[in-house]
């Protein structure tokens, strides 16, 4: 068979996306560019295909229908457990979605109030104290690559909130340097007892981290914080038995979330303000929205809310640039879907990248078009047609943090800058890591009139 056809498989798996290389099948391309496969797969095969990896079945699963089979089947058809192999060597086995299924929710029962309702007030006060103290670094006028300079206030937002005033303010761009080595770390491919140059020293990091930490939690419970932060709580939190959750598992909470928040929204941020920057009638929207609120200081959950075509335009970002543009799952039996078969061991992928921009399930899906979110934005979640948060049990813990922090770092800063993209048509970084937008992609900023601030 040629090299660049589709095969259909005689076992009854889905069929193969054309372009597999003899022993490492796909997975070059996966590892330089695994949207333009995805789409390559969609376009000669359908919703359901198949790649070859390495020693492994893969099946890609696209459009609103498979999604909400691919959420829903997850803990029972489908496993989160062992799909994200190298997620457990950066935190640990039997921690959160790498634990047993009852185990997992226990965890997870400590920690999804957190990040809900009134709980999120508390964090305000944080998200506008650094923009404001961003500002201060920022001056009146300059330019800045937009990931290099959001990273970092992103981090200092999730460190401030989620570790508390004394080590969060104490953060300096060393901790982010520790958190992007830990990162890099990541090793999506080569089996993970490898010892590659970048695990070590993401290992290396990720020890350091968990030092830190692990102090940090002691100090905690010498002296507790009053009133209570978000990691008093988790400190002093039991499981519904009334057991104390061990220090490891907080230190990889809090390791987990401050990592989760910062490697997501700083592309997604970036992105955002890339996306309204290129539409300029929507800076003026949103400017207009947050005209008359108190972005001073005195903003409230109800204020933010009110922000509501900002968040429209957040949301077709996270339609257009989702940053977590694959999410994997391990078929633990074996099933039947549309007529094929997947056997036990299958990795099933489910690629929001591709997903999202399907014509059948957006109109018109490649335009930025944020009043597309004007109304029936739930549906659409109930209908898993958008899926950058990821969906069911397992949708993201801090989506709401993240929306939070997101809409009013970006009101504050469009109502106080104007800003000029520099890289009119910014590409997103190449492979698999997080899909930031990738350098140069900067802008020159101005601060504008006092009438404005
Ligand atoms: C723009 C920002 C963010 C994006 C795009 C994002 C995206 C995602 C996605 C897609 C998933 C589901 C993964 C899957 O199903 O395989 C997820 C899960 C998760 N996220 Fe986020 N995330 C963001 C911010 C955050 C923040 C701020 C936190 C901090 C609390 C966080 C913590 C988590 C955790 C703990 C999970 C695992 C949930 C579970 O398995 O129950 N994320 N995130």
């Amino acid at each position: 068979m040629a090299r660049g056809a589709t095969t259909v498989l005689g076992d009854g798996l889905p069929p193969r996306v054309s372009g597999a290389l003899p022993l490492l099948g796909h997975v070059v391309e996966v590892a330089r560019a695994p949207v333009g496969l995805i789409e390559r797969g969609h376009r000669e095969v359908g919703d359901v295909f198949s790649l070859r990896l390495p020693g492994k079945r893969a099946v890609v699963l696209l459009g609103a229908r498979h999604n909400r089979f691919f959420f829903a089947e997850t803990d029972r058809k489908l496993s989160i457990r062992t799909a994200y192999p190298f997620f457990e060597r950066m935190f640990s086995p039997g921690f959160y979605f790498f634990a047993d299924p009852d185990e997992y929710r226990r965890q997870r029962e400590i920690v999804v109030p957190r990040f809900r309702g009134r709980e999120l007030d508390g964090y305000l006060a944080v998200v506008l104290d650094e923009t404001a103290a961003f500002e201060r670094h920022l001056g009146d006028a300059g330019e800045f690559e937009l990931t290099d300079e959001l990273g970092p206030l992103v981090m200092r937002i999730a460190a401030r909130c989620f570790l508390g005033p004394d080590f969060g303010s104490r953060m300096d761009r060393d901790f982010f340097d520790e958190f992007r080595r830990f990162s890099a770390g990541m090793n999506l491919f080569a089996p993970q007892w490898l010892p590659l140059p970048s695990v070590l020293r993401g290992n290396r990091a990720r020890d350091r981290l968990r030092c830190a930490l692990g102090a940090l939690v002691r100090a905690r419970r010498a002296a507790p914080l009053e009133p209570p932060d978000l990691l008093q709580a988790l400190v002093g939190a039991t499981y519904a038995d009334g057991t104390p959750v061990p220090d490891p598992v907080l230190v990889n909470m809090i390791l987990l979330f401050t990592w989760a928040g910062h490697e997501t929204t700083t592309g997604h941020i970036s992105w955002a303000l890339v996306d309204l920057l290129r539409h300029p009638d929507h800076v003026g929207r949103v400017r207009a929205e947050a005209g008359g609120l108190d972005l001073a200081g005195g903003l409230d959950l109800t204020d933010v809310k009110r922000m509501a075509h900002l968040d429209n335009c957040l949301h077709e970002t996270e339609r257009l640039h989702p940053v977590a543009h694959v999410l994997a799952r391990q078929a633990v039996e074996t099933f039947r879907l549309d007529g094929h078969v997947i056997p036990e061991g299958t990795v099933v992928i489910a690629a929001p990248s591709v997903s999202h921009r399907l014509p059948g399930e957006h109109a018109r899906p490649d335009e930025f078009r944020p009043d597309r979110f004007a109304d029936g934005r739930a549906g659409r979640r109930e209908r898993q047609s958008l899926i950058g948060f990821g969906g069911g049990l397992h949708r993201c813990t801090g989506v709401h943090f993240a929306y939070l922090q997101m809409k009013v770092v970006l009101a504050r800063l469009l109502r106080r800058y104007d800003f000029t993209l520099l890289d009119p048509d910014p590409r997103p970084v190449r492979g698999m890591r997080t899909k930031w937008p990738a350098a140069p992609c900067r802008v020159r900023y101005a601060r504008r009139g006092q009438a404005v601030v």
